[in-house]
């Protein structure tokens, strides 16, 4: 292990103990190999949140470092989309599906290290209070998701619709409303724009926890209108049409239209939550009781983080 690397281990640790952080959150990927990374871990005798690419249910993806197996309290891993993120935004979304998984709560001090992928190498040390920075957590919400929402299905969509940014379709960036939780609710507060895709289905084989649905949800991503998802991860429909226009708590940003105004609306009308990808900037926003909880941004097409 380089002397810098070691260094910010050390230091890191230092500092959580000194202001008893909550863990210390551990970018796995800024390794080569397990071994590696289990060097790396034995440094730190701290809480861990080691934060890891997601791959789709099945698939085997060998850039992606897997935690060692531990059986211990002390180590957690967050799965994050696997897409190029910068710095801030890889911090960002961890936290988001830190607390979304229960293993984070506002208030927590987290110091988070990161280094460029597969480098061996940390370069990055930033020490944050969750909730406290208003670009992460927008609304005072304490926890991010609706009862009903398993926080893996949330991850799933996450996934799918930063994978979606990435790659566009055929060549063109494509935009995208995923509605999750509350689905009675939902369905109840919007209507069909298009045949159902989805409809006539066994539950089982439109579940996206279940694996194999990623590219079919992509290619319906071009039709106009919202995928209306279930908490347990059962996609009920796609382009269905949000009513309830006009309704959501805050003014929006400019440049942000009908897709985003919709997706906001209807998390006031239900208590569903909305991860919506815009066409015109591929910036990702979740909303939650009609108001924006968190916009991730610059979700780059390959480079290293910045
Ligand atoms: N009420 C609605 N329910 C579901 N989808 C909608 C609704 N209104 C608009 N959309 C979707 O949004 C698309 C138009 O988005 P528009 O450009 O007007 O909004 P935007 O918020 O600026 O989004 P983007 O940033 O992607 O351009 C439509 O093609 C449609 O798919």
């Amino acid at each position: 292990m380089n002397t810098l690397t070691q260094s910010m281990l050390q230091h890191a640790y230092a500092i959580a103990q000194e202001v008893d952080a909550k863990a210390l959150m551990f970018d796995a990927e800024a390794w080569e190999n397990p071994d590696d990374l289990n060097e790396a871990l034995a440094e730190v005798n701290y809480r861990l949140l080691l934060v890891s690419r997601s791959r789709p249910p099945g698939s085997q993806d060998s850039e992606v470092i897997e935690p060692p197996e531990m059986n211990s309290d002390r180590v957690s891993v967050i799965h994050i989309p696997n897409v190029p993120l910068t710095r801030l935004a890889q911090v960002k979304v961890s936290m988001l599906v830190g607390v979304a998984e229960k293993k984070l709560a506002r208030g927590d001090v987290i110091v988070c290290l990161s280094g460029v992928q597969h480098s061996n190498r940390l370069d990055t040390m930033v020490v944050i209070r969750v909730g406290d920075e208003a670009e992460f957590f927008l609304t005072d919400e304490s926890y991010p998701l609706p009862p009903d929402v398993d926080p893996a299905v949330f991850e799933r969509v996450l996934s799918i619709a930063s994978e979606l940014a990435v790659e566009g379709r055929e060549t063109r960036t494509v935009g995208a409303t995923f509605v999750v939780g509350d689905s009675e609710n939902v369905l109840e507060n919007s209507r069909q724009l298009v045949f159902n895709p989805f409809h006539g289905y066994p539950e089982e084989d439109c579940n996206i926890l279940s694996g194999g649905l990623d590219e079919t949800i992509k290619e319906f991503a071009a039709i106009d209108g919202a995928f209306i998802i279930r908490g347990d991860g059962v996609v009920l429909a796609a382009g269905r049409y949000l009513m309830g226009t006009g309704k959501s708590t805050e003014q929006l940003r400019g440049g942000l239209g009908a897709r985003h105004e919709s997706a906001a609306s209807i998390t006031s009308v239900t208590d569903a939550v909305s991860i919506t990808l815009s066409q015109s900037t591929s910036t990702i926003t979740i909303f939650n009781s009609g108001r924006v909880m968190t916009e991730i941004e610059k979700i780059r097409v390959g480079g290293e983080g910045s």
